[in-house]
Formats: structure tokens, sequence, C-alpha cells
């Protein structure tokens, strides 16, 4: 686990829902321009730890630590200045507005530099250049999950924390916007990201943790968690690794 983390350190992270507690002594450090992958069964408390990092749901107990600054108590829009933003899962797109548009309300707190910016998305997703003038509601499912990324880019990210990308993607549009993580990871981009699909995160990531009941049960690189028998286990059940990801949400 790596600690040394210029960017984002969490340390001893506690969140609870009214009295019940459901992520406890959480710490991980996040290194500039890696890709971190938070997978764990349903209801582990990935989400959870997702949207404290955002600004979302205030700790009660732990630090968190962007850039060296104490960033537990503030807002999501002083997170989203700080170059932090939380892309929740689902295609959350504004339907009747053009597709430029829906990436132009990502650029709301930062207006400077916009058209460099969308420059920048439609490099990462030219599917989304070629249909900038139509209705996002009009866009495919893939493509709307694109936007929805897209969105989040525009507002000068420096950690993106990103929920269950993968959620309902053909395999062919989820390895599509595996490359385009790749890509942003290439622009200088550090990616925090959750979701049940298991192997194409821990293949895409550097670095990943396994999240049980609100604790961290495991770290390492992606390739050994892949690998360790106690992540299979709780994930897959006893499943020999060849045959995981064949088809399901766990490819
Ligand atoms: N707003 C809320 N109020 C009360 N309990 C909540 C709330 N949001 C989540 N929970 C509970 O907290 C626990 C952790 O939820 P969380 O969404 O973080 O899990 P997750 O690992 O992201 O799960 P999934 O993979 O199903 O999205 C779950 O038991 C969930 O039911």
């Amino acid at each position: 686990m790596d600690l040394s983390c210029p960017l984002l350190c969490v340390r001893k992270l506690s969140i609870c829902y009214g009295r019940r507690p459901v992520v406890t002594d959480v710490t991980f450090g996040v290194t500039e321009r890696q890709i971190v992958a938070v997978v764990g069964p349903n209801g582990a408390g990935k989400t959870t730890i997702l949207k404290a990092i955002a600004g979302l749901i205030r700790p009660i107990h732990g630090e968190i630590i962007f850039k060296g600054e104490h960033t537990e108590s503030l807002s999501v829009q002083d997170m989203v200045r700080r170059g932090v933003v939380y892309v929740p899962e689902g295609m959350n797109v504004f339907p009747h507005m053009s597709v430029e548009e829906n990436l132009e309300v990502g650029a709301y707190l930062h207006r400077r530099g916009l058209r460099e910016r969308l420059k920048t998305v439609y490099e990462i997703f030219p599917e989304l250049y070629s249909k900038r003038n139509r209705p996002a509601g009009a866009l495919s499912g893939g493509e709307q999950r694109m936007l929805t990324v897209g969105r989040g880019l525009m507002a000068r990210v420096t950690l993106l924390l990103l929920d269950d990308p993968f959620l309902g993607l053909s395999p062919r549009i989820t390895h599509r916007l595996c490359d385009a993580l790749h890509e942003m990871k290439r622009q200088g981009i550090t990616l925090l990201i959750a979701g049940q699909h298991i192997k194409r995160l821990l293949t895409a990531a550097d670095w990943g943790f396994l999240i049980e009941d609100g604790h961290i049960t495991l770290s390492g690189s992606g390739s050994d968690l892949l690998q360790n028998d106690h992540l299979r286990q709780v994930l897959f059940g006893r499943v020999p690794l060849e045959t995981i990801g064949i088809a399901g949400v766990y490819d």
C-alpha cells in the first residue's frame, strides 16, 4: 500500500449512515497518474468511499488529504474547484440538451479554457464529436456513459472518481471505455474506479484494493489481486481463473 502518496491519502477513514458503520478504518493512497481500482461485493462500501473523497459525505473519523491539504470537511464545489470530480453510475445526461451543451455543464466552475477541454474530451471520445449537436437523449447507452465521463473531464479534473463505469455496457463498449481510461491516464489524469467488473478493472488498474464489509482486506497490483485466492473466493466463489469473465458483470 503506497502511503507516500503525493496526490491522495486516505487515513483511517470511517463513515456511518445514521448509527450504522459502513466504512471502518480505511487507509490507502493514490499516486499521481495511476489507475486505482476499488473492488468488492455489493454493499461493501465502495461508493461511500468515493463519495466521501468527493465531498458528498462527511466521514465520522479519519483524514482525506488531497495534494497535501485536508479536505474531509470541504464541499463538493470545493472539491470540483480542486479538480476532484465524482461520476456516479448510470447515464445521467440532460436528454434534451445537445451533447456539447452537456459537456459545457461540466465546466460550470471553470469556464476559462473551455474550448481546449472540449477538444481534449473529443480526442478521448471521438464518438461524441461526430454527434456533438445531437440531443444527448438520442445517444446509445454506451455513448451516454462516455458523455457522463466526458462531462467529468470538463471540470479541469486531476482526480476522476468513477463509480461502476462499465455497468450495463456491452463487452465492446466496455473495451472501448478501458482504452479511453488509459488515454486519460496518458494525459495526466489520475483515476480511482469502483465497480463490479472485477477482471476488467483489475486488468486496467496499476493498483487496487478489495473492500469487504467496509474494511480493506487486500491490496496490491491489479495482476496480483486477480491471482489472489481470497479475492477469487470472495468475488467469484470457487471458480477457476480461466473461466472468470466469460460472461456477466464480472468481465
Ligand atoms: N444513503 C444511504 N443511507 C443508508 N444506508 C446506505 C446509504 N447508501 C448506502 N447505504 C448502505 O451502505 C452500505 C455501503 O453502500 P455502498 O453503496 O457504499 O456499497 P457498494 O460497495 O458501492 O455497493 P454496490 O457495489 O452494490 O454499489 C450498504 O449496506 C448500503 O445499503
